[in-house]
């Protein structure tokens, strides 16, 4: 089976949060199912500048005003379609943003391109591989569908994967002209949305089936506090809709081998662990590594809660433990962040920026991975912590209600436990989880067995492959008609 899978991040080229994780970890995750997978994303000057010996395999002549072209490269067995659009790519800063943090003008131009260009691989492959099945990864890829369904490969199935709905490419009604679509998208069951226009919604419209990155996020987003305006049309559409949780890539992120940490450690080995804590209190400053060291690897914004986080930083530093933060974002939550950090030298610490080497460090040497996001469709950070024996602490909502079991006493006593959940996303109930992780952590018996849980629980991609697999396959199958 061919997939064709559509991102505008992918790990290791190039990753600004989840969503490069996971359209990096699903080809090889996907191939023991006997998916044979390839991911076109867009050639970003530091995409373009990690390749080696790329092919060029097709040209388009014109592309949203400029000629563009696909380069092929195989990277760790894994088959890269690279969209080369100098015009486009070729820029200072992120994915997304010029050198200063500011969107660029022209990224409904840039996505848009990107998704004709896999309507384009779709229809005439790349020398004979043609897809069976295009999957597209969150607004940036969202025309996909859209694209496909005017062209030759409109048979072809398509997938649409929503990573965070918060995020859906609203455009002016301007820019319609300039998609070559028929007048007919502009409308209810097309693109358009409230008299814009929306990639998402036209992905999410266009789609043959629609899936998000867990069961429960599957189920918030058909309510109007979770939906984002979309929930009526992802009711419409709850019969093609799935949630398949995300895993990670467990050789990546495999504390006995993993390049970036101090010390390597298994579960029957952790006491080997203790470095990589030192390591990390160093690395913050700590005058200390008394009482528990709360983590958090985050995006810096209201999404994930780290406002509230923000309102009880003094509280950890009174029950005793110490906060290390990692990320970057909304200017107030940072200086909100940097203020507790002044407040408490050598207890919290913080280390504004992107650090891929740094959140390996942090996992490994924490003992609680703190993630109090207000929505969260999966989330990897508490993945990666249960893995590592960095105990989650996390909102029952989303991906996060359905990976993380939460340390009641009947949990622990049936040996269960993995973590904390807490709810609603305020500072009492966060506070109150914190102090429930304290007392835990005062007892080591307890501790050992939560880490102990957390390390055996099976976050690998087999499950979700399997289910992806199968969702592929429906879809191929001939459709019966009712009898
Ligand atoms: N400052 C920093 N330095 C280094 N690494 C950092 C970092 N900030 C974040 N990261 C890393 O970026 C990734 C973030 O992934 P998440 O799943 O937590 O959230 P994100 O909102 O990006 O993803 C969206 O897509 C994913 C994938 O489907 C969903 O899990 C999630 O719920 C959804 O919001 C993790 O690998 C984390 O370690």
């Amino acid at each position: 089976m061919r997939v064709l899978s559509v991102a505008s991040e992918v790990y290791p080229l190039v990753k600004t949060g989840g969503l490069a994780d996971v359209a990096g970890a699903l080809p090889a995750a996907l191939a023991a199912y006997g998916v044979d997978m390839q991911v076109l994303l867009p050639g970003y000057k530091q995409v373009m500048a990690k390749l080696p010996n790329p092919v060029r395999m097709l040209e388009i002549p014109e592309l949203f005003g400029t000629s563009a072209s696909v380069l092929a490269c195989r990277i760790d067995g894994v088959q890269y379609l690279v969209l080369d659009a100098p015009e486009l790519y070729d820029r200072d800063g992120g994915p997304y943003t010029d050198a200063y943090g500011a969107d660029h003008p022209d990224n409904w131009r840039r996505f848009a391109a990107l998704s004709r260009a896999a309507a384009i691989i779709a229809e005439k492959g790349i020398e004979r591989w043609i897809p069976d099945i295009v999957h597209a990864h969150d607004w940036q890829a969202g025309l996909v569908p859209v694209y496909m369904r005017h062209g030759a490969a409109a048979a072809t199935p398509t997938v649409m994967t929503v990573h965070n709905l918060a995020f859906q490419g609203q455009f002016g009604a301007d820019i319609f002209a300039w998609l070559g679509l028929p007048q007919s998208e502009f409308g209810m069951d097309g693109i358009e949305y409230y008299g814009d226009v929306s990639f998402l919604k036209g992905g999410l419209q266009a789609a043959s089936a629609i899936t998000t990155v867990s069961p429960t996020y599957a189920q918030e987003i058909r309510t109007p506090a979770f939906g984002m305006g979309l929930d009526g049309l992802i009711n419409a559409r709850a019969d093609v809709l799935h949630g398949i949780v995300n895993g990670i890539d467990t050789e990546i992120w495999d504390p006995s081998t993993d390049p970036l940490i101090e010390g390597h450690f298994t579960l029957s080995r952790l006491k080997k662990r203790q470095v990589n804590r030192t390591a990390l209190a160093n690395k913050f400053g700590f005058a200390d590594t008394d009482g528990p060291v709360f983590t958090v690897v985050s995006r810096l914004t209201w999404q994930k809660g780290i406002d509230v986080l923000a309102e009880v930083a003094d509280d950890i530093v009174a029950m005793g433990g110490k906060l290390a933060v990692l990320g970057a974002g909304d200017p107030a939550l940072e200086d909100a962040l940097k203020d507790a950090a002044s407040r408490h030298p050598g207890k919290i610490g913080l280390a504004l920026g992107y650090d891929e080497h740094l959140s390996h460090v942090m996992q490994a040497g924490g003992d609680v991975i703190l993630v109090p996001s207000r929505f969260e469709p999966c989330g990897l950070t508490q993945l990666y912590g249960l893995r590592y024996g960095n105990v989650p602490l996390v909102a029952r909502t989303g991906g996060l209600a359905d990976t993380v079991i939460d340390a009641n006493e009947a949990a622990i006593a049936a040996r269960v436990a993995t973590g904390f959940q807490f709810s609603p996303v305020s500072a009492d109930a966060l506070r109150e989880a914190l102090r429930r992780a304290v007392r835990a952590f005062a007892d080591p018996r307890i501790w050992v067995r939560l880490q102990n849980q957390g390390m055996k629980a099976d976050v690998s991609w087999d499950r979700s492959a399997l289910r992806y697999t199968g969702l592929y396959a429906d879809l191929l199958a001939p459709k019966r008609e009712p009898s």
